[in-house]
């Protein structure tokens, strides 16, 4: 990886770890819930959601106070859809950002918990923001409910569990993806480019773009489930094939799966350059998505 990108990686991880933990640190809730949602967010993770949508705002603007707690929401979001997804009732799985899952650690019941908590609040948070105006909150609460909820990620969960056992055609298991997936990539690069007043058309490049890197992400984790190092993934691999998983790699082998990937970046930096981003971190992450190793 080149020194800018992870320099950038460094910085922006720095930046969205101080914010997550200042805004869980301020609530006085019972300290049960507390310690089990800041035990999920400071396991980790890459924060690839937040640091796309400082990309995404970064390309057309630069006065960082307004993104933050969209940054923050959407990590929130992302971390209770961990917990809930490793409940034994979904992927049953026992080590995610490489510790226990929050029910393993904890409990189900507390697990279900900090899971509802970090979402609700997210909601909360961007709501008290006072950067913003009052229109913008509305915009992003509306857009982070639709790409998270029925219609996006949660939708996207269950065609996934039902498609456990059914095989299905490259196309649902697009759509499975883009909305289990790429719904959340989606509203970052939204989130960042609206609040960076980025043009309709600008918006609209940026959308498949979203499209395609949210798929790329997917490809890749499938990837990983099969050939990559669990002490570097921080979770089990071949959860997959375990949960009898439809994949990218089982529908098309994972040489295919790979032609596949190559494919969505092809599309994906052609929606970059339509967005005048192709000098933007947004095309490094692009790569970076692609090839990362955890
Ligand atoms: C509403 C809920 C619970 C949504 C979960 C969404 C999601 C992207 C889960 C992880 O997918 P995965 O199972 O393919 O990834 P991993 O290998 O990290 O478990
Ligand atoms: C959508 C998928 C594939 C779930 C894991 O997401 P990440 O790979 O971004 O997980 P963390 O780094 O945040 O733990």
């Amino acid at each position: 990886m080149n020194e800018a990108l992870t320099n950038y990686l460094d910085n922006h991880r720095r930046t969205i770890q101080v914010e997550l933990t200042k805004y869980i640190h301020e609530l006085s809730i019972p300290e049960q819930l507390k310690e089990s949602m800041l035990y999920s967010i400071d396991a980790g993770g890459k924060r690839l959601r937040p640091i796309l949508l400082f990309a995404s705002y970064e390309t057309y603007a630069s006065d960082f106070s307004k993104v933050l707690s969209s940054a923050v929401a959407l990590e929130m979001i992302h971390t209770y859809s961990l917990i809930h997804d490793d409940l034994p009732a979904m992927d049953n799985d026992d080590f995610r950002r490489g510790m226990p899952t929050n029910h393993k650690a904890f409990d189900e019941a507390t697990a279900i918990l900090a899971g509802d908590a970090l979402l609700t609040y997210s909601f909360e948070i961007i709501s008290n923001d006072s950067n913003l105006e009052a229109e913008q909150k509305v915009e992003l609460i509306k857009m982070l409910a639709n790409t998270s909820g029925p219609s996006g990620m949660v939708g996207g969960q269950i065609l996934d569990m039902q498609a456990e056992l059914n095989p299905v055609s490259l196309e649902e298991l697009e759509n499975i993806h883009a909305l289990k997936t790429g719904e959340l990539v989606r509203f970052a690069v939204y989130a960042g480019a609206y609040l960076g007043n980025a043009s309709k058309d600008k918006l609209q490049a940026l959308n498949d773009f979203a499209y395609y890197l949210g798929l790329i992400f997917q490809v890749q984790d499938d990837i990983l489930d099969v050939t990559g190092d669990s002490a570097k993934i921080g979770k089990s691999v071949g959860s997959d094939e375990n949960n009898q998983k439809s994949t990218f790699p089982k529908l098309l082998g994972l040489d295919g799966a790979i032609e596949q990937k190559n494919n969505y970046v092809k599309k994906a930096k052609n929606a970059l350059i339509l967005a005048d981003a192709e000098n933007s971190y947004l095309m490094m992450l692009t790569d970076h998505f692609s090839q990362r190793d955890h």
